[in-house]
């Protein structure tokens, strides 16, 4: 049947399916609705909407797409739609009855004939692609039969659906979720999984569609409520928090791991040693001497001058001393060992004093339980134990040496309550809650995003939270930084419960960012993480890195006209920049009146957003702009990995400015500064949406780009750059990767040689 009257055909059907769709949403929320009053009516049309939620969206396209094995097709949706008769219009792709579309191939098509991915505008299907497996397996063998090893190139519809513009908050990828991804997505809940892989490997989307996926599956047991997301910041956290509402999930629970503490003012900075020595596991044993360090046995003074209303008090220690042993030798967190022996106590002095009123008696109790057992909070207790070098050295002996002593040895304020913490102190004080107050909210799943860069402490904190051990980190070790960077996921599990399986699975397709860009930022990992495999990035980009060498004083203007120019073409850009030029470059965006965000004040705007290298983890721009990668470099021990994250950022254009040129690995040509400022001004002035910019006159921008060409006609390049990119295209499609590069070089070398010569032998 010609394309033209199948789309038809697969429109009326979506149309219909979509209509029951509807029909059943307006009987959900009238349904339930409609008869009820007041409180019931909230209560009533509160599951309406649950219900009408399970639909999904009526935004959504009503399937994705379709599947057909021997006797039946299925359609496959965000949610499913039964007609009226029963029949299943289109399946949840929650439900294992949609595995095959996910995971068939020509190898192992499971039953499938074929499998159609919708294109969808809005309702309207504008083409769907087709894998019918024989046909494909007929040509995979043909093709093995010429070529060793054939290209297994990303499906057309995947690349389509990479090449959306970011707007600053993740989407969902139900469409195009890959075989290996959704066996993770899939994967038993009850283990410690861990998903290492590269850069825009997919580890965010996957675990987002995992919980989405265990939440239906294993809805008899797991709550939205019981689920709880850890990122690494807020801004982060904004990014993703909209994936799992869009999945038909709300009430999961984002949080950052700073969230986990108790509530105090956080500021405080620290040196380095400071921040890795409070991240370490032994300063749970530090804090739980500390603690105990508080408790007392009763001596004769602790009884002295003790009265029950007027009289004197006349237990004796003894009396004391046995109610005080019996607490201590009690299983239990703190303060609830401090209520039993209060207890205790009001109990007996209630048989040597019950003529007077309860008040009296408990005041007693309480005054003496002080002297043994003094109330605490976290804070308090970490503010004295940091205030006093005995306190330190008592809690710390034999496990911490005197200079480790003194990195967390400080002044305090003068009050609890004006104390100002450090990050690091976060975990501590949550740890110290735990022991003071008992176990926090416990959740059935967790999710850890970035979990690389986790310290034990913070594992800790988050491992206390699972009720079973459930827990999926994902992240990648090239991409550990801070405090605690890792070089292995040993590190990482050996501070989580053994309560269930451990293992780390790999993803190795890199989905975000272009070949030309991670070829570019790839050698870094030489010595930023030898051990970490690289992944197989699937996807050319639109244009090389552009390198642009430039002085100092200029590199904040070529950077705020670089993001003008990009973000004048509509696209989404991070300017990822050195906190040693952070200053200058805010300074030149406000000068130049830019409307611009602060990322990493968890802002991310749709246009133009700055973040630090830190910051930029886990976000995606259309366009990055990193500048002075030397700087990025020198000012974090692990400065290599910081670049690398913040060069593999981008989802298509790559522009690095720099002043020095010398940064290990990374190819950046230290030419002489030429061709002041018409390149800029030539960025500027093809993009109409900032003619009114350009106006102004910019001082003089010394820019070397890379590489340095004759500059062709905006129209010559516009043509040029849309051949090379159906070029590199087809290229992707066709051509094994190990023989990529040769082919596109000589292919070039073909189309610069004469017409003439090229046909001279007749083809
Ligand atoms: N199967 C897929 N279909 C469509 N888009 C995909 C697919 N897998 C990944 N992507 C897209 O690739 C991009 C990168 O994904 P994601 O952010 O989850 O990667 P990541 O591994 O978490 O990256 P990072 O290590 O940088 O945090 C996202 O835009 C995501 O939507």
């Amino acid at each position: 049947m010609p394309k033209a009257d199948e789309l038809a055909r697969e429109q009326a059907y979506l149309n219909h399916a979509r209509q029951i769709r509807e029909q059943k949403r307006e009987l959900r929320l009238d349904g339930t609705g409609a008869k009820a009053n007041g409180h019931r009516r909230g209560k009533i049309s509160n599951e309406g909407t649950r219900l009408s939620d399970s639909l999904g969206s009526p935004d959504a396209p009503v399937a994705i797409g379709r599947v057909v094995d021997s006797d039946m097709s299925l359609y496959i949706g965000h949610a499913s739609v039964r007609a009226d008769d029963g029949r299943m219009l289109v399946i949840n792709w929650k439900l294992p009855a949609a595995e095959p579309y996910f995971k068939a191939n020509h190898q192992n098509p499971l039953g499938l004939r074929s499998k159609r991915t919708f294109k969808m505008e809005g309702h309207k299907l504008v083409d769907f692609e087709e894998v019918v497996f024989k046909a494909l397996a007929r040509q995979v063998a043909a093709l093995e039969s010429t070529v060793k090893e054939p290209f297994q190139g990303p499906d057309g519809s995947l690349l389509q659906e990479l090449d959306y513009k970011r707007s600053g908050e993740m989407r969902d990828i139900v469409r195009t979720i890959q075989a290996a991804q959704y066996e993770l997505i899939t994967a038993p809940m009850d283990q410690v999984l861990v998903i290492q892989g590269g850069p825009g490997t997919g580890k965010t989307a996957i675990a987002m569609h995992r919980v989405s996926w265990l939440l239906y599956n294993l809805r008899q047991n797991l709550a939205p409520h019981n689920v709880l997301v850890v990122g690494p910041n807020r801004t982060f956290t904004r990014y993703i928090k909209g994936v799992l509402p869009s999945l038909g999930d709300h009430d999961v629970r984002h949080v950052t791991v700073a969230d986990l503490a108790p509530s105090i003012t956080v500021g405080r900075a620290e040196k380095l040693e400071t921040i890795r020595l409070k991240g370490e596991a032994r300063m749970s044993r530090l804090i739980r001497r500390a603690l105990s360090l508080k408790v007392s046995p009763p001596t004769e003074a602790t009884v002295d001058g003790l009265r029950v209303g007027a009289r004197p008090l006349r237990l004796t220690v003894d009396a004391v001393n046995l109610a005080f042993r019996t607490a201590l030798d009690q299983r239990g967190p703190y303060a609830i060992r401090r209520r039993s022996l209060a207890d205790t106590l009001s109990t007996l002095i209630h048989h040597e004093a019950r003529d007077l009123p309860a008040a009296v008696r408990e005041t007693t109790a309480q005054e003496l339980t002080e002297r043994m057992w003094p109330r605490v909070t976290a804070a308090g207790l970490l503010r004295e134990l940091f205030a006093t070098r005995e306190r330190l050295s008592s809690a710390g002996e034999g496990d911490f040496s005197d200079e480790e002593l003194s990195l967390l040895h400080r002044r305090p304020r003068t009050s609890v309550t004006e104390e100002v913490w450090s990050q690091a102190d976060l975990a501590l004080l949550d740890e110290a809650d735990h022991l003071i107050q008992g176990e926090p909210n416990k959740y059935g799943l967790i999710v850890v995003d970035e979990a690389q860069d986790l310290s034990a402490m913070q594992l800790r904190s988050i491992a206390r939270r699972s009720s079973s051990g459930a827990i999926t980190l994902v992240g990648d070790i090239a991409q550990s930084t801070g405090a605690s960077a890792r070089d292995s996921w040993k590190d990482v599990l050996a501070n989580l419960p053994r309560k269930q399986l451990h293992k780390v699975e790999e993803l190795k397709y890199g989905y975000r960012v272009p070949r030309q860009v991670y070829e570019f930022a790839a050698p870094l990992l030489t010595t930023a993480a030898p051990e970490v495999a690289k992944p197989a990035v699937v996807r050319i980009g639109p244009a090389d890195p552009g390198l642009h060498h430039v002085t100092r004083e200029d590199r904040a203007r070529t950077a705020v006209r670089m993001a003008q120019s990009h973000a004048g073409k509509g696209r989404f850009v991070g300017i990822v920049c050195a906190d040693s030029c952070r200053a200058e470059v805010e300074r030149e965006l406000n000068e130049q009146e830019v409307d611009w965000r602060d990322a990493d004040q968890g802002e991310l705007g749709s246009s133009i957003n700055v973040v630090s290298p830190h910051g930029a983890k886990g976000l995606e721009f259309d366009s990055v702009i990193v500048v002075e990668p030397a700087e990025i470099v020198q000012a974090d021990p692990r400065g290599e990995r910081l670049l690398y994250i913040a060069l593999t950022r981008t989802t298509k254009y790559l522009e690095v400015i720099y002043a020095d040129p010398a940064v290990r690995h990374l190819n950046l040509p230290a030419e002489p500064v030429e061709s002041p400022r018409e390149k800029v001004l030539q960025e500027v002035s093809k993009d109409q949406a900032l003619a009114s910019a350009a106006t102004s006159t910019p001082a003089p921008v010394p820019v070397a780009t890379r590489p340095i060409r004759s500059r062709p006609t905006p129209l010559v390049e516009s043509i040029a750059q849309a051949l090379a990119d159906e070029l590199r295209q087809k290229a992707a499609e066709t051509v094994k990767e190990t023989i990529y590069a040769e082919v596109v070089r000589r292919a070039a070398e073909l189309l610069a040689e004469p017409e003439a010569e090229q046909s001279s032998d007749g083809s």
